[in-house]
């Protein structure tokens, strides 16, 4: 079953992530005003009919605070007790579009087949029709006047737009693993889509509800405005009309346009300020995101960049570190990494969960983000320094000179969209490319990771785990890449299917002749296809050298653990040991050799003294034991894997 990111759930941080969002506050803030003046309009006006006469055309005084109309009725008057019409449409046509989107998208989705077909059509038939003439029509023929046809034809035509939203949504939700569970368990279909689909949508149900509310408000009062509603009814829209009919602007009574269409404009906004702030914590790609990609430190930007010369390396990383900011200080996660690439090579970078794999790769690849940042060192991809261009300068070279492969292609693909689609996006992100060229690539690449071509027309959800993440590394292929940077790519597949893509990644690298830069934390994935192995251990490098060198005679006694953690199809059996205890908090890493907490043959130096990288042999070992001038001891070979 594929490892899919969590997903949001409601509950207590949905309201904490509301409380601190300023936009939300300022919306809930002015809904709350209005509800008020249309729950208590007493509170705000001592006239008790709104219809009652003084003189025409007064201008603002004590007794008419906005002056009167031209037939002398309080404007104050009305637009307080237009509030209620205006916000009963408001929330009553929300909710009742809202109801339809959620319905409509969600069984689409989640039933599929004809169905999904049918309602896809239904729902881009309605999107594509132009709203607001389609209003004013159906409310002329409808029958003018009447509030119920009024919020009809405002839930008919305002909720194909949340529908195709709740569709997506679903779509994507469908194949995650908390749903396959639950199917297994043999939860009923509705039982699942009512008890575990719609509340993980909570924040794009209520998004949905303000955006249909706003829209609600804004096509009531145009509707009104243009004479399509009650002429006799108390509504902000019915003032405008009145005020655009009696030549208000021009007759010297502004503020009886004015004020009901400012009450429009701010309840519009209120719904729009919340409907952001929603959006904002269902999306977490639309939060603006300070220093999104973090400045590198003064003495990263110190390191020049080197013209490539012909035997210069591919990718050579010197003493890069990367800190996370925390509450409780930096926490670095890689502490001074050095390593080589060299053309065509595959590099595997192996250890534990949280010793710093794949925060290396993601600075490599310079995709770090708040609040990671490059403290120090240096990244030179062809002899250009990756840590001090500009996202601009990345962006040009990503994809082209170097790709990324993400851990689970479920996430990295969008559910929505054609494999084919994506490759198009992906391939003219890059260039001019007419649509054969794009074809023809596309086609190119995905027989070369062996899918059948006609699932270009195919969503993501249509292929297995194994095919989705063939797609992946096809798409890193589009411009046959000098690099490829994966992220423990085959972790989310079962080991028959990781054992085939991995043999078609040294296949594609061996004809293609890119280099690979491979994540993982199971050594033996990675001992029949990787030439250099870097064991990473509390975010430093604990043994650096030739993959088939390290599997034979380990010279760090963390490597021999890691080795002795899995078994081996061949060579005699051993008993299976793992390391005991578990690797440190890198908030504060212990004194001395990091792993001395949990070293089987520690010393009492190796707590006083930190270990640098030694020269043992055709490795580089971080171990005192390894240190020239101290005690040469290379540990024995590994029994399991001999
Ligand atoms: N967002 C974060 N904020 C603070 N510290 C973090 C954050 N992400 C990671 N870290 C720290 O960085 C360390 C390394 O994390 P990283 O994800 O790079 O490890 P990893 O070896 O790739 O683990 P895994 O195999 O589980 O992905 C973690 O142990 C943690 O202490």
């Amino acid at each position: 079953m594929a490892m899919n990111t969590p997903v949001r759930r409601p509950g207590s941080g949905l309201w904490r992530a509301l409380r601190g969002s300023r936009k939300a506050t300022a919306g809930a803030v002015i809904l709350l005003l209005f509800a008020v003046m249309a729950a208590f309009p007493g509170l705000f006006t001592s006239v008790r009919d709104a219809n009652a006469l003084d003189a025409p055309r007064l201008g603002p005084s004590t007794g008419h605070l906005l002056g009167t109309t031209a037939l002398g009725q309080d404007i104050w008057s009305q637009l307080i007790y237009g509030t209620r019409q205006s916000l009963v449409i408001a929330l009553v046509a929300g909710f009742l579009a809202t109801v339809l989107s959620v319905l409509v998208g969600v069984s689409a989705a989640y039933l599929g087949g004809l169905l999904d077909d049918l309602l896809s059509v239904l729902i881009n038939v309605v999107l594509v029709i132009p709203a607001f003439p389609l209003i004013i029509i159906l409310a002329k023929y409808a029958g003018r006047g009447s509030l119920t046809v009024m919020l009809t034809v405002l839930v008919v035509t305002g909720w194909s737009y949340g529908a195709n939203q709740m569709r997506a949504q679903a779509l994507s939700l469908r194949n995650r693993d908390f749903l396959e569970a639950a199917r297994v368990r043999g939860e009923r279909r509705s039982y699942i889509i009512v008890a575990e689909v719609l509340p993980t949508m909570t924040s794009l149900i209520v998004a949905n509800f303000m955006g249909a509310a706003l829209y609600s408000v804004l096509s009531a009062a145009g509707l009104q405005f243009l004479g399509l509603g009650d002429p006799n009814s108390a509504s902000w829209g019915t003032m405008l009309y009145w005020a655009q009919n009696q030549q208000a602007l021009q007759t010297g009574s502004p503020l009886w346009s004015v004020a009901p269409g400012l009450c429009v404009a701010l309840l519009g906004a209120s719904f729009a300020l919340i409907n952001h702030a929603f959006d904002e914590i269902g999306n977490p790609a639309l939060r603006p995101v300070r220093g999104r990609r973090p400045a590198p430190a003064a003495a990263a930007l110190s390191v020049a960049s080197a013209a490539p010369t012909e035997d210069s390396p591919l990718l050579q990383v010197s003493g890069l570190r990367v800190a996370y900011q925390g509450a409780r200080g930096p926490v670095e996660a890689v502490a001074g990494v050095d390593l080589t690439v060299r053309r065509g090579q595959f590099t595997a970078v192996v250890g534990e969960s949280g010793c710093g794999k794949s925060t290396l790769l993601f600075a490599i690849a310079g995709l770090l983000s708040a609040p990671a940042a490059v403290t120090a060192g240096s990244v030179l991809f062809q002899g250009s320094n990756l840590v001090t261009m500009t996202e601009k300068q990345l962006n040009a070279l990503r994809w082209r000179d170097y790709s990324v492969v993400m851990q689970s292609a479920m996430n990295a693909l969008n559910p929505v969209r054609t494999i084919g689609a994506q490759f198009r996006d992906a391939m003219r992100a890059h260039g001019e490319f007419t649509t054969e060229q794009v074809r023809a690539r596309s086609v190119e690449v995905l027989e070369l990771v062996g899918i059948d071509p006609t699932h270009l027309r195919s969503y993501p959800h249509q292929l297995s785990g194994g095919m989705r993440q063939r797609a992946m590394i096809a798409m890193a292929l589009l411009f046959t890449p000098d690099l490829v940077i994966m992220d423990e790519p085959t972790s989310a597949l079962d080991v028959v299917a990781q054992r085939s893509l991995m043999v078609q990644i040294k296949e594609l690298q061996q004809l293609l002749g890119f280099a690979v830069l491979f994540v993982t934390h199971d050594m033996s994935l990675v001992r029949h296809f990787s030439d250099q192995l870097l064991v990473m251990y509390a975010g430093q490098v604990a043994e650096a050298g030739p993959t088939r060198t390290v599997f034979d005679t380990p010279a760090h006694p963390y490597s021999r653990g890691l080795l002795e953690a899995f078994p081996s199809a061949r060579g005699p059996r051993i008993e299976l040991r793992g390391i005991p205890g578990s690797p440190p908090d890198l908030a504060r890493p212990p004194h001395g050799c990091r792993f001395a907490p949990r070293c089987p043959v520690v010393e009492e130096q190796c707590r006083e003294h930190e270990p640098e990288l030694y020269p043992v042999g055709e490795v580089r070992a971080r171990c005192l034991l390894q240190a020239p001038g101290r005690r040469t001891r290379p540990l024995p070979p590994v029994e399991a894997t001999s």
